[in-house]
């Protein structure tokens, strides 16, 4: 198509006729409306011409309509239309077209971009008018702005993406964006142009990739880039064709600083294995703790099992202890009860178990006591308990037995304790004196049970030990009585309750009084005179004993060397002696440190010992009587003929007269026996170069009985009973032995 100027200078000249013009114009019609664009004559803002096409752009139905039309009403407002005019006049009146693309408007008002071609007919006179050339560009334009936004929005994203991109084309940088540039260092345009050799710290990686991009596939991998400064920092790199299908016209990377990724990632594994291992630490320590939580419980248990067993059981012999026996009582008593059954209760204790001790030591002591309660838990059945309650006393609960099954387990208790123990080199027997109580008839409760069993052993003791004893309720007022005697026995010595008597004793050849033995009164200011009969063993029981004993011993040295002063010469004071005095060990010396005390010679002091003194511990015994007799001390056996004194250890015994007991003197009038036995203890002394005592002697026929047999000495009634000091003074005074 011709340009317009072209058009006005050549084709629109005037033709030569009317039929000329008027087909020239014709023709320039047809030319204008067959024209692709948009055609439009102006003159003086007013369209003197336009052809179909520019009507067809402004939405008009023919060209015709256009004409007369102003032209400012082709542009969305005035301020556009005089923009424009601004713009192209000045370009146009030098001759000069003037293009550009402004908005437009429709004869529906709807706005559309056009692309403006304006040409002046005349460019030294404006008022010939102007040719406009317009095309609708509204689509063109609105691909264009499309494009420009997405180009824009391409930039945008390149120039603040977070990672870098680059265009690469023959493995060199077409462009790139910021990012990357910053990555490495590098100011902006600095790298466009650069090889990846450039960048790449190692360029055989890219080998590995360019396989797989040669066949439009993606690849990439972690790679060192290296930095302008010539460091290097690691990069994840992504890249691919920009056109798969044509490989070699241009890759694009991504390419991500994974420098950062990599230290958290290194610092993650590190914290991870720290993490790790501070697990495991913790896991050990946890694992310690509950083990050593573990032993603690196991030690706690252990303890509480301990404190248990200790606070239920005697150490000692691993027997229950009145605890537990407590606790089995109330159950069996309970059951008793409630089924109807019978239940008893033996109270046992060891006759003489302290010489054990006191002769061998504790350790032969504690042997025994182990020997002797498993000797006690195998005699009894499964379902008996078998306690010790303190140093030589158990007690026996047997559930279901009866006064017969009872009295069975005692005399089965008697046979055993008869074959000995061995311990250690001693070859030992203990006796055990019992006492049985019975549910419900002695009690009904463990206290009561156990009170009454403890009476009647006592009671076994009385009768002579190695036995047991039934509980009766006449007991229980006796032993009522004992509590009260032993409470009463502990202020005696101090209230001065106790007094001696002297009892004479007589040579019988000769008549004369040679000795006098002292008997310990008491005489309680509410209980009344108390016989030493039976005070006596309440005092050795309790240990009352000892105090009372010195005391004795003093009082009567002291009295005989008053009446020695007073010039009654008495050859001895006969004393008697407890077994448990005598087996304190420092006795011998705190006999002979009174005897210093009173001034008199060891001699005049007679000890009178049981037999069961002597024999319980013979040699212990003999051992205490020598040094007794290496002092001048004189000893006698008392009550001889009542004990089991072996011939052979009373040889061994420094004692220097027996004194046959009472019991036998009593009925020699009458009893044949008595008097074969006192004959036969005489004349065996005689044998033994020792003298007899005979006591209570009441009558002449007895004496003389006695005198014929050789006797040495008698004391009774038939002399004098025992009297008070002041009394026995005014016999010595006048005695004269007429009574001999
Ligand atoms: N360890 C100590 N024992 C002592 C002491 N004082 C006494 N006793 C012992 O007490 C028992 C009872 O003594 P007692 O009641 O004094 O009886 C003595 C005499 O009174 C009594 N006797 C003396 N002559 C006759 C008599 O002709 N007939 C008769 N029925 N009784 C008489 O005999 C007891 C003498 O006892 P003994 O000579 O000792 O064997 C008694 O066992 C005393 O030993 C003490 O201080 N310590």
């Amino acid at each position: 198509m011709p340009a317009l100027h072209d058009i006005s200078a050549s084709t629109l000249l005037p033709p030569a006729t009317d039929q000329a013009w008027l087909r020239t114009l014709r023709e320039h019609q047809v030319l204008l409306d067959n024209a692709g664009m948009g055609i439009v004559f102006i003159r003086d803002r007013v369209v003197v011409r336009a052809n179909a096409r520019y009507a067809e752009i402004f939405g008009y139905d023919s060209h015709q309509e256009l004409i007369g039309q102003g032209s400012v009403g082709f542009y969305p407002d005035q301020a556009a239309f005089r923009a424009l005019g601004r713009a192209a006049y000045p370009v146009m009146s030098r001759g000069r077209t003037y293009h550009t693309e402004r908005q437009m408007r429709r004869c529906d008002g709807r706005l559309f971009w056009a692309r403006l071609t304006g040409t002046l007919i005349n460019p030294q006179d404006t008022t010939e008018g102007s040719i406009w050339i317009i095309d609708n560009i509204d689509e063109q334009k609105n691909i264009q702005l499309r494009l420009d936004t997405a180009l824009r929005e391409k930039q945008a994203l390149l120039d603040n993406a977070l990672m870098g991109m680059v265009f690469l084309t023959q493995q060199r940088l077409t462009h790139c964006n910021r990012h990357f540039e910053q990555m490495l260092g590098y100011h902006p345009g600095e790298l466009v142009g650069t090889g990846i050799e450039h960048w790449f710290s190692h360029p055989q990686d890219w080998q590995r990739w360019s396989a797989l991009l040669a066949q439009g596939q993606a690849s990439g991998g972690e790679v060192l880039l290296r930095k302008k400064d010539g460091t290097t920092i690691a990069c994840e790199v992504r890249g691919q064709p920009v056109n798969p299908a044509q490989p070699d016209g241009g890759t694009v990377w991504i390419v991500l600083d994974i420098t950062e990724r990599q230290r958290t990632q290194a610092e993650l594994a590190q914290a991870h294995e720290a993490l790790e291992q501070t697990v495991q630490e913790r896991t050990q320590q946890l694992r310690e703790t509950v083990n050593s939580l573990h032993h603690e419980i196991n030690d706690r248990r252990k303890d509480q099992e301990r404190i248990y067993w200790l606070a239920h059981y005697d150490p000692l012999t691993s027997l229950p202890n009145r605890t537990l026996l407590a606790e089995r009582s109330s159950q069996a008593i309970e059951l008793a009860r409630k089924e109807q059954t019978p239940l008893a209760v033996i109270f046992l204790d060891l006759d003489h178990f302290k010489h054990v001790n006191d002769s061998l030591g504790h350790r032969v002591g504690d042997a025994l006591l182990v020997a002797i309660a498993q000797r006690l838990r195998a005699v009894v059945r499964e379902r008996d308990t078998v306690c010790r309650v303190g140093g030589d006393e158990f007690i026996l609960l047997l559930p279901g037995a009866n006064a017969q099954g009872a009295e069975r387990v005692a005399n089965k208790l008697l046979e055993a304790a008869r074959q000995p123990y061995q311990i250690e080199h001693h070859e030992l027997t203990m006796a055990p004196s019992m006492g049985i109580a019975l549910y419900p008839d002695d009690g009904t409760d463990f206290a009561t049970l156990n009170q009454a069993a403890d009476v009647a052993m006592y009671r076994a003791k009385l009768d002579g030990r190695n036995t047991y004893s039934f509980f009766t309720p006449e007991m229980r007022a006796q032993s009522v009585r004992a509590l009260q005697l032993e409470n009463a026995l502990r202020r005696a010595l101090e209230r001065e309750q106790f007094t001696l008597h002297y009892q004479p004793q007589i040579c019988i050849a000769t008549g004369q009084i040679t000795g006098v033995e002292a008997l310990l009164r008491w005489q309680h200011p509410e209980l009344g005179a108390i016989s030493p009969a039976e005070f006596i063993p309440i005092a050795e029981d309790c240990g009352q004993i000892l105090p009372i004993g010195e005391w004795v011993l003093r009082e009567a040295l002291r009295q005989l060397q008053a009446w020695r002063k007073m010039g009654l010469m008495l050859e001895t004071m006969a004393v008697n002696l407890s077994a448990v005095q005598f087996r304190q060990p420092q006795f011998p010396q705190l006999v002979t440190r009174i005897l210093q005390e009173s001034g008199l010679p060891a001699h005049a002091l007679e000890l009178e010992l049981t037999e069961g003194v002597a024999m319980d511990d013979p040699r212990a015994a003999i051992a205490t009587m020598d040094e007794l007799h290496s002092h001048g001390v004189l000893l006698s056996i008392d009550d001889f003929g009542t004990g089991y004194s072996s011939l052979s250890q009373l040889k061994r015994f420094p004692v220097y007269k027996l004194k046959i007991d009472q019991s036998f003197v009593r009925d020699l009038d009458d009893d044949a026996n008595d008097r074969a036995i006192v004959s036969a203890i005489i004349r065996m002394a005689q044998a033994l170069g020792m003298q007899t005592i005979a006591e209570g002697v009441e009558t002449s026929g007895q004496l003389a009985f006695l005198r014929e047999q050789g006797c040495t000495e008698a004391q009774g009634y038939y002399y004098g009973r025992p009297m008070p000091a002041t009394q026995l003074q005014a016999l010595l005074a006048g005695a004269t032995g007429s009574r001999a």
